[in-house]
């Protein structure tokens, strides 16, 4: 079996393809990439490039059409409870309080009244809504609800969290907040990340690496470090060179495929 060399998860020339109406799209191709345990790796490439496939692939949600994603050196097949999902909407329930929502996954898990209490407390008090516990989602801000679907995922307490855009719909102040929130919580925690974004500043302000996609059928075309401190200090960063570069040079490998990205139709 795989050792630790191996990371935590691993991409062997992956590649999926879906039967559509009409014909058959070829989301990703030859995907190579490792993730090592604790690392925050951040996806970005052109609209339809196959990144939100890599986390779906990743989640076990589908096979891989060719090639292997590996968990733990052991190939994914089937849901992989390792790996919790955040996506652009919250999907909170409004029937219930911010306290309940947390609660969901503990509830489920089959939890004591005293346990779920606790642990809600707990994870109330990491994101930040100490006071909130009783609000309902509609009585919530953006990034307060953002906040409370960020618990509710860390209640799963999941080795490694897969996140699709899920800072997008927020505005730039509430964003730059969320990002803090993310970056510090997942070193804490230890948290394996592996998130997509369009946000190029994002991409390199969260990232340990950052793989930059080609065009559908997506693969990597480059994988970029970033040398940034763990610690490193959100709200300063854009006085930063190496930030200011690294962002420069994203700007420049996916400059190319953004102005001749004009076909969205299934490629046969
Ligand atoms: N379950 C599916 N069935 C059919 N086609 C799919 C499915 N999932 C993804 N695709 C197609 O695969 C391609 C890649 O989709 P994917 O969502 O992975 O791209 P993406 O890079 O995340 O896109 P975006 O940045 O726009 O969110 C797209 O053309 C999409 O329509």
């Amino acid at each position: 079996m795989p050792g630790p060399a191996a990371g935590l998860i691993s991409f062997e020339g992956f590649g999926k393809s879906f039967e559509v109406p009409g014909g058959t799209v070829h989301a990703a191709r030859d995907v190579n990439l490792t993730v090592d345990e604790g690392e925050f790796v951040t996806l970005v490439g052109p609209s339809g490039c196959g990144k939100s496939t890599l986390l779906n692939a990743v989640a076990g949600l589908f096979p891989a059409s060719a090639g292997t994603v590996r968990y733990r050196g052991q190939p994914v097949d089937g849901y992989n409870r390792s790996v919790g999902y955040m996506t652009q909407s919250d999907h909170l329930l409004p029937w219930r309080d911010v306290a309940g929502n947390i609660a969901v996954p503990l509830e489920i898990q089959g939890r004591s009244r005293a346990e779920i209490r606790e642990r809600v407390q707990a994870l109330v008090g990491l994101v930040g809504l100490t006071g909130f516990e009783k609000s309902y989602p509609t009585q919530l801000s953006g990034g307060m609800r953002k906040r409370c679907a960020l618990a509710r995922l860390l209640a799963y307490d999941p080795e490694t969290l897969l996140m699709d855009e899920p800072f997008g719909a927020l505005d730039a102040q509430l964003r730059l907040g969320m990002q803090i929130e993310i970056r510090k919580l997942c070193r804490d925690l230890g948290k394996t990340v592996l998130f997509v974004t369009h946000d190029l500043d994002e991409a390199v302000a969260l990232a340990d690496r950052c793989a930059v996609f080609s065009p559908r059928p997506g693969t990597i075309r480059r994988i970029v470090d970033v040398p940034l401190p763990r610690d490193r200090d959100l709200l300063r960063l854009r006085h930063d060179r190496r930030y200011v570069e690294l962002t420069a040079e994203l700007w420049d490998l996916l400059a190319p495929s953004i102005a001749t990205h004009a076909d969205m139709e299934p490629t046969r």
